[in-house]
């Protein structure tokens, strides 16, 4: 008893290691990824967090406090009002328009990873959720942490990634990262060995999908 979010980390190791370090990542930290790796994987991000504001809807709705119902309506509200708008203002950077987005196959690696978390919350309860989503909101953050502390990440106008990296690596984005290892964490703090078994399992699954999604990036895969 006495668990915390870093007791998560310590039980998949291996797969959290393979996500964080992920060539995808390394790539886009020293600048070297391929373009249409990176278009392949915003297009499908579009997708994903579009799936990440209906499992913030779910939260709402798997919520017996107001604050648990407050932390998830501003969740929803940060993806649907602002992030959804930064994202499709970026993608056109990057040369991807509106009207592609909308008609978007959707790729199997986006699939798998959206419908298990909205199904792992679905099946539990509110921390079940919450450790499913974890993956996404504690691992970029500590991605862009993990990149900054690589020599061969650069940063600047020489890094046509720089902007995703500086994203991640805000005080903003930071700040939420906290909060949510907050919450874990005093959720974790008195389940049973049995029930922390059952919640590594959803992280470790989250955890693993999230590679899925780098390598789709990386192969550009359907
Ligand atoms: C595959 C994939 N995984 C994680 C994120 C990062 N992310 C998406 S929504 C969100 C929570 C903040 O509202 C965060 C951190 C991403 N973009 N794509």
């Amino acid at each position: 008893m006495g668990y915390r979010f870093s007791n998560l980390t310590a039980a998949c190791q291996d797969d959290w290691r393979a996500y964080i370090e992920h060539d995808f990542v390394r790539d886009l930290g020293d600048g070297t990824l391929d373009e249409n790796a990176f278009r392949h994987y915003l297009k499908q991000d579009y997708l994903f967090l579009i799936h990440f504001a209906r499992a913030y809807a779910l939260a709402a709705y798997k919520s017996r406090t107001l604050a648990d119902l407050r932390q998830a309506h501003e969740g929803l509200k940060a993806i649907v009002d602002l992030e959804l708008g930064l994202h499709v203002g970026y993608c056109q950077e990057w040369g991807i328009s509106e009207a592609d987005l909308a008609d978007l196959p959707e790729a199997r690696a986006t699939l798998a990873y959206t419908r298990y978390v909205l199904d792992a919350g679905s099946r539990g309860d509110l921390l079940d959720l919450h450790v499913a989503l974890a993956p996404c909101v504690v691992g970029y953050g500590e991605i862009a942490n993990w990149l900054n502390a690589q020599p061969s990440t650069l940063r600047g106008e020489a890094n046509p990634y720089d902007a995703w990296i500086a994203m991640y690596e805000s005080e903003d984005f930071q700040s939420a990262m906290h909060a949510e290892l907050e919450w874990i964490d005093a959720r974790l703090a008195d389940v049973t060995p049995a029930r922390f078994a059952e919640l590594c399992t959803v992280f470790r699954d989250a955890t693993r999908l999230e590679v899925d999604f780098w390598q789709m990036g990386l192969d550009r895969t359907d």
